[in-house]
């Protein structure tokens, strides 16, 4: 598992890997004018203190080193801006790479994951890339560099200092290596108790009703509240090794560059060495351990990429079960389909067994195909494969012109309107306009009066601009469900569909909305999976899916 999360991350930097090499690059530069700037400033107190340099009379190396230090400053700043771009290249396209993922996998696929705990995956857990790119990778690339070129001029100075950092630095690693591996389990358990706390804090809320009417809100607070809990003080665990790894590394590393003083500063008195290559070395002492201490403090950022990089992984892992609508090998005529044929369709669900087992049909423009079944008989599975948020395992589904020609899949409108439709939290005309962003008021209107809700519409103070509240809180059953059907139709659809209209409704409602669904016919293909007899008794075909696995079908006219 460590490896592939690894390999996933190594493939989320290698997206932003040219802004990322530049950030490096100027990172190293920024090192070079570093050592060049202690250079000339050791010089320049040298020249100043023992060598008699009045600024007054010659500014030169004054002004030298003043230049030096604001291109190091410069080149230090487009450094860190470009790791940021980098990063925020980066996350930005992981999270597109991912949402046309979610749309792949679609709804069926996505059944299997809990809401709460992919929201978080998709959110904070690709937000965890940021850092990662834009501090650690510099920072960690500024660690070989910097330290090396400082070894290296230590070396042509100073025999002694440059034993001194040749022995303590490499220590600095070894122990946050050590002291890493611990706080990476740290880490995962944070992240496991976030996924937890945002999973359970999701079903809490959308089962609030259940939950009070068998009187277990509050044991479910509780329950969130625990969870709270936990992840603070997984959250203080890993704070706690992070303060305590910096502060082993700050005295480590002024220890080190202590040793270096009192040696150079016993050297210099006896006459071993001079004052430019003694301060010059001092100078570059702090600068040595400084890219150690900044990689340590940027290296939760990787931990924290590789922890959330778990839920990701489980959500990658998911099968793409949407049907590519653009891979049709017919002929790619847009014309308005005659008629839909199902030609022996075979569909189930992961490993499964067949669900649906050669199911062939034809549903004509102009007629109301019902599709009736007992509970559990594949009804769902049938409208999901027609959606194309499923494959067919074999046979298939075409739809034909009136010249006989095959409309291209990707070309069918379709108007689908769910058992439990979805509502934004927007006004009316927000959710209407979903389906189609550029029809205007007249033609919202219309589509409106053709669904029967333009009235209930026109009743309301606000109008078309009435908030409907999140998933339509404000709004009733039969309401939602005519404001779907609206929504179902702004598109113009060829073909459309309906899982259980009526259900659920009360007398009115339901009349209101088989009332509604008959003239839409017209010019329609039109499948509605339903019990109800208000819906039977208009349609012009009934399809009967027995219980269990689907071996046959019976096809009976309605009656009329
Ligand atoms: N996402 C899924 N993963 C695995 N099996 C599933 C999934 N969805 C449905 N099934 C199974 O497929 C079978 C048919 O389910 P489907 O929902 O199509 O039936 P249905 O006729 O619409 O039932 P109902 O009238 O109760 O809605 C059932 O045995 C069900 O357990």
């Amino acid at each position: 598992m460590s490896g592939g999360r690894v390999s996933g991350i190594s493939e989320v930097t290698r997206k932003a890997s040219p802004t990322l090499a530049i950030a490096v690059a100027l990172a190293a530069v920024a090192a070079v004018l570093l050592v060049l700037q202690m250079g000339l400033l050791a010089q320049l107190v040298d020249d100043l203190a023992f060598k008699g340099l009045s600024i007054n009379a010659d500014a030169r190396p004054f002004v030298g080193f003043l230049c030096v230090a604001l291109m190091r400053g410069c080149v230090q700043w487009v450094s860190d801006m470009a790791g940021e771009v980098a990063g925020q290249r980066a996350v930005t396209l992981f999270r597109q790479e991912m949402i046309r993922h979610v749309f792949r996998v679609g709804p069926v696929g996505l059944q299997g994951m809990e809401t709460g705990r992919l929201a978080t995956s998709l959110t904070d857990g690709v937000a965890a890339f940021q850092p990662y790119i834009a501090q650690y990778i510099p920072r960690a690339a500024a660690m070989v560099v910097l330290p090396l070129l400082i070894l290296a001029v230590v070396a042509g100075l100073d025999g002694w200092s440059f034993l001194i950092l040749a022995v303590t630095g490499p220590l600095i690693p070894v122990f946050m290596a050590l002291v890493g591996y611990s706080a990476q389990s740290l880490m995962d358990r944070q992240w496991t108790r976030l996924l937890l706390l945002g999973a359970s804090f999701l079903d809490a809320v959308q089962g609030l009703t259940t939950l009070r009417l068998f009187g277990r809100a509050q044991e479910s607070v509780k329950m969130v509240q625990s969870m709270a809990e936990a992840h603070r003080l997984a959250t203080m665990r890993v704070m706690r090794v992070a303060f305590l790894t910096s502060a082993v590394l700050e005295f480590f590393s002024s220890l080190a560059v202590a040793l270096v003083a009192i040696v150079l500063g016993s050297r210099l008195l006896s006459g071993h060495v001079d004052f430019y290559t003694a301060f010059f070395v001092l100078l570059l002492a702090p600068e040595y351990f400084a890219p150690l201490r900044n990689f340590s403090a940027s290296y939760h950022a990787r931990q924290n990429a590789l922890s959330a990089m778990d839920g990701l992984m489980a959500f990658m892992r998911l099968p793409e079960l949407c049907v590519d609508r653009g891979k049709n090998p017919h002929q790619a005529t847009t014309g308005a389909p005659e008629k839909l044929i199902f030609n022996d369709v075979s569909a189930g669900y992961g490993q499964g067994p067949n669900v649906l087992c050669g199911i062939s049909f034809t549903a004509h423009r102009g007629t109301i195909t019902a599709v009736t079944g007992a509970s559990g008989s594949g009804k769902t599975t049938l409208l999901r494969v027609l959606l194309g948020v499923m494959p067919v395992r074999a046979g298939g589904i075409v739809a034909v012109d009136s010249t006989g020609n095959h409309i291209a899949a990707q070309n069918w409108r379709i108007g689908w309107v769910p058992q439990s439709p979805c509502l934004l939290n927007g006004t009316i005309r927000d959710n209407l306009h979903l389906a189609n962003p550029d029809i205007d008021d007249a033609g919202l209107r219309s589509v409106a009066a053709l669904a029967g809700v333009l009235s209930f519409i026109d009743a309301l103070p606000d109008g078309l601009d009435t908030v409907v509240g999140d998933r339509g809180t404000a709004l009733s059953g039969g309401e939602i469900r005519r404001l779907a059907l609206a929504r179902a139709l702004m598109n113009a659809p060829d073909i459309l569909v309906f899982d259980e209209p009526t259900a659920d409704l009360d007398a009115t409602n339901a009349t209101m909305i088989a009332a509604a669904i008959k003239p839409l016919a017209a010019g329609r293909i039109v499948i509605a999976v339903s019990h109800r007899p208000d819906i039977i008794n208009q349609a012009d075909q009934v399809l009967h899916l027995p219980k269990g696995v689907i071996q046959s079908h019976e096809i009976q006219r309605a009656v009329a």
